[in-house]
């Protein structure tokens, strides 16, 4: 008998704090861990250890609804029998004391906390909350034998609307080559936009691809909206992706060619370094707008970013981050390694 009994909605048994504490059950074919709120590991009862490890997490930004929904929908049906599932699965409904509230945080952004850099904000709720999903997402990534696939989706969608309205970020690899694969796995879930990170990260997906070699991707698949306003048809590509992904149904994928993606990497951050920041980029200016040569981007003192060569684009402009934060990426098209 699940605990969700009669609603089986894993949204709202976290939502009322219903399971702060850890236990585990069973279905007819699943055995289910609440490790802690929030999250949990489903597998088939009969796993071999050989299955994928997978990690869903989303609501690390707690006002990034539509995805969260999406994978809410998955668990249930998941629960209810509705679905087969062939993978270890954990999923992690990140910030749900930011998600009761209806804001992408209420101490400190939780994206910025990860690889041990909650230490450095332990007031914040968000530092003791991401410090809690290191360890059960590095619990559930360390069981996984040798040899067996390792895939981490962070979920987000975006503050502003965005020339390209679907794209995936990859965290930086360290070095490893990026994988075709994990390209045409979003090219099915309706994503053939992507960012190539180039430097290390606090953020939730560069922590279990550093840690766990993970093949970790962020998501941003549409702006953010609050719980009952989003048009779920939009976010189609990515439920049927996931769907099939973890009850092991993903047809055979094309075969990668470039000419079907659009690439870019990170050149550099804006980061805000004191208040006197200011970003010429108006609040319409959409992610992926092209940067005209020589335009001032944004100032801080004597800092001036200005836009080079006429390739640019900026990325996630935000002039209301807090002091030493990223306050946008300028971001130039590249191919993939
Ligand atoms: O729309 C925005 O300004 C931010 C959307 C968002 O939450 N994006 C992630 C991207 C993480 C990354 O750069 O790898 C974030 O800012 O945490
Ligand atoms: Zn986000």
């Amino acid at each position: 008998m699940t605990p969700f009994a009669p609603a089986r909605d894993f949204l709202h048994a976290t939502l009322d704090g219903r399971f702060a504490a850890p236990r585990q059950w069973q279905t007819a074919t699943l055995s289910l861990q609440w490790l802690a709120e929030g999250v949990l590991v489903l597998a088939p009862l009969d796993a071999a250890d050989t299955l994928d490890h997978v990690l869903l997490s989303t609501g690390i930004h707690g006002n990034e609804t539509a995805p969260i929904e999406v994978v809410n929908s998955i668990v249930n049906d998941l629960l209810a029998g509705a679905m087969p599932l062939r993978c270890r699965l954990l999923v992690m409904l990140g910030n749900p004391v930011a998600m009761r509230s209806g804001a992408r945080f209420t101490d400190y952004d939780m994206n910025r906390l990860f690889n041990g850099a909650h230490i450095s904000q332990p007031q914040a709720q968000e530092a003791r909350r991401a410090a809690e999903l290191e360890r059960l997402a590095a619990d559930f990534f360390r069981a996984a034998p040798a040899g067996v696939q390792r895939l981490h989706y962070d979920l987000h969608t975006a503050i502003r609307g965005s020339v390209f309205e679907k794209f995936a970020i990859y965290p930086y690899t360290d070095g490893r080559p990026h994988k075709r694969e994990q390209l045409l796995w979003l090219e099915s879930a309706d994503v053939s936009t992507l960012l190539l990170h180039s430097k290390p990260a606090a953020t939730f997906s560069y922590y279990t691809s550093h840690h766990f070699h993970a093949d970790a991707l962020t998501l941003e698949l549409g702006k953010a909206r609050p719980f009952g306003d989003n048009d779920l048809a939009r976010f189609a590509g990515i439920d049927r992706a996931l769907r099939r992904l973890v009850s092991g149904s993903t047809p055979p994928l094309p075969a990668y060619d470039a000419s079907r993606f659009a690439v870019f990497h990170a050149k550099y951050d804006l980061v805000k370094h004191s208040e006197q920041f200011r970003l010429h980029l108006a609040d319409s200016v959409e992610n992926f707008t092209a940067l005209p040569h020589g335009m001032t981007i944004a100032e801080d003192g004597d800092i001036r970013y200005v836009a080079d060569g006429g390739e640019e684009r900026i990325l996630f402009p935000n002039p209301k981050v807090g002091v030493g934060l990223r306050a946008g990426i300028v971001i130039s098209p590249c191919q993939l390694d």
